[in-house]
């Protein structure tokens, strides 16, 4: 039953809620429609469990964060949150422990050199393994952009933070880490979850979300290896990477009841392992895609790329500064990729209230973040791929307060600085170098995005020529 004042929303039917009224597989039409009809806070069942929308860029500050305090939690009863324990820092629930890993993450990256010289070294090592691999496909016919190579690099960056190890692109062990964790998004995004959150007596039988508790095991048993590993090899005090710092804090922290425990680190690992690979590699394959597909936006980048980095110099990011247009194009690649469209989902810790509505304890939180980043009032060009929604009547880079593809509050991206890094390094040394070409025989291109946990662009072929300039 509908609690007493909840957001409005469809009709609910016994036991399954409103989950026959959704096309899971894709749900994005629906809920723009649902907004429609009731508005845009809008409530909705999954089987019993209460759920709202927030749509627009002024419900979703409400929300996340002037009311941070109470829609900070994230789902405990579902199947992601069972598959992770809760623990690390992605699904970990709104209290100490959450807060504590999360600060952590951010000091730990930034020791690790994020904002100064050592992180863009390491990105720029994998822009050159990356640049090896193009040159290759270079004046090859038919020649095929290669869809997993961005997925590959940004890898092997979380990997070099995380454990200090880089593989190589057709290394064994990583092809199958990347098969294990695509196989239990597919199953943590489909029909099959839907039927482990909304049916809690099914769960003990041996149907196909079995599988993702399956290779999330295999996932943990790599991730406790690399810490055995550590342990052997560390020197206390002398970090080489993430896993050191965290055991050298567990050592500091010695007796003291704390929420920092072994168990924590084999969760941690993993979460900032997927956080940080598909969005990343999403995100720059969507810039590619636009850019093979609007010469004349990739030309200007090129001009402005090569006018501040004259003779061909390597870029760095304190570069961005004086890079205007190449910044409103990431952004704006940010913008139509709209790569993680439902954030990940909140909760509700207490019952509290939203634009007058009731939202009871415990309520799960959809964040419809690609419903600001598509918001008719806040940009000029809502709807088609066009780096002035980013620049100023000057041409100076400007950011509306709507683009929020790492979301917004206490929870938002801990890895943005990252994943900023990353975006600038890798879109300014490939134009640098190459032009991107949308093959004649291609057809014309399809921009609709294949859903998942995270947005991807469809698989499209683009070859690659070297610039003039090289
Ligand atoms: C373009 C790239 C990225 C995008 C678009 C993105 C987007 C997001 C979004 C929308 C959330 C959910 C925030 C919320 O619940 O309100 C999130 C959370 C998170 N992201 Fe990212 N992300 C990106 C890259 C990264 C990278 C590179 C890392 C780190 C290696 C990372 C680590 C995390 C973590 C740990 C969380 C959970 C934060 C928490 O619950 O406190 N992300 N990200």
């Amino acid at each position: 039953q509908r609690p007493k004042n909840f957001p409005p929303g469809p009709r609910i039917l016994p036991l399954f809620g409103n989950l026959l009224q959704l096309n899971l597989a894709n749900p994005m039409k629906d809920l723009e429609r649902l907004s429609k009809q009731y508005g845009k806070v809008f409530g909705f069942f999954i089987g019993s469990k209460p759920a709202v929308v927030l749509t627009g860029v002024e419900n979703i500050k409400e929300a996340l964060v002037n009311k941070a305090g109470d829609f900070s939690g994230r789902p405990l009863d579902m199947l992601i949150s069972h598959v992770t324990e809760s623990k690390g820092v992605i699904l970990a629930n709104y209290g100490p422990s959450w807060k504590d890993h999360r600060r952590f993450a951010l000091m730990t990256l930034r020791n690790f050199g994020l904002g100064k010289q050592s992180m863009e070294q390491r990105i720029l090592v994998e822009v050159s393994h990356v640049t090896t691999c193009l040159e290759r496909s270079v004046g090859k016919k038919f020649n095929t952009f290669p869809q997993t190579l961005f997925h590959k690099a940004a890898s092997n960056i979380v990997c070099a933070i995380l454990f200090g190890v880089r593989y190589d692109y057709e290394d064994a062990f990583l092809l199958s880490v990347i098969n294990m964790i695509t196989d239990s998004t597919k199953i943590a995004n489909g029909p099959w979850a839907m039927i482990y959150d909304t049916f809690p007596m099914l769960r003990g039988l041996p149907l196909p979300f079995q599988r993702a508790f399956k290779n999330f095991d295999k996932l943990k048993e790599m991730s406790c290896n690399m810490i055995s590993q550590h342990k052997k090899t560390r020197t206390p005090g002398q970090p080489r990477d993430f896993i050191d710092c965290y055991l050298d804090e567990l050592e500091k922290r010695g007796d003291d009841p704390s929420s920092f425990h072994e168990s924590q680190l084999v969760m941690y690992i993993l979460d900032l392992y997927l956080a940080g690979t598909d969005t990343t590699s999403n995100t720059l394959l969507t810039a590619f895609l636009y850019l093979s597909t609007h010469p004349d936006i990739q030309e200007r980048c090129q001009q402005e790329i090569d006018e501040v980095l004259q003779d061909n110099k390597c870029p760095s990011f304190e570069d961005r500064h004086k890079m205007p247009y190449v910044q409103a194009v990431i952004h704006e690649s940010q913008r139509v990729g709209d790569i993680v469209p439902l954030s990940v989902f909140h909760s509700t810790v207490t019952d509290t209230k939203l634009m007058g509505y009731n939202i009871p304890k415990g309520t799960l939180v959809i964040p419809n973040l690609s419903s600001a980043l598509k918001q008719e009032n806040q940009w000029k060009f809502p709807h088609e791929f066009n780096p002035s929604n980013f620049l100023d009547d000057q041409g100076q880079f400007v950011k509306p307060e709507a683009f929020m593809p790492f979301s917004v509050g206490p929870r938002m991206c801990l890895g943005e600085g990252l994943a900023r890094m990353e975006l600038f390094l890798f879109l300014v040394c490939l134009l640098q170098r190459f032009k991107f070409v949308w093959p004649e025989d291609a057809g014309k291109p399809d921009y609709t995005p294949v859903f998942g946990v995270t947005l991807s662009p469809r698989p499209y072929k683009m070859d690659v020529r070297l610039r003039k300039n090289n």
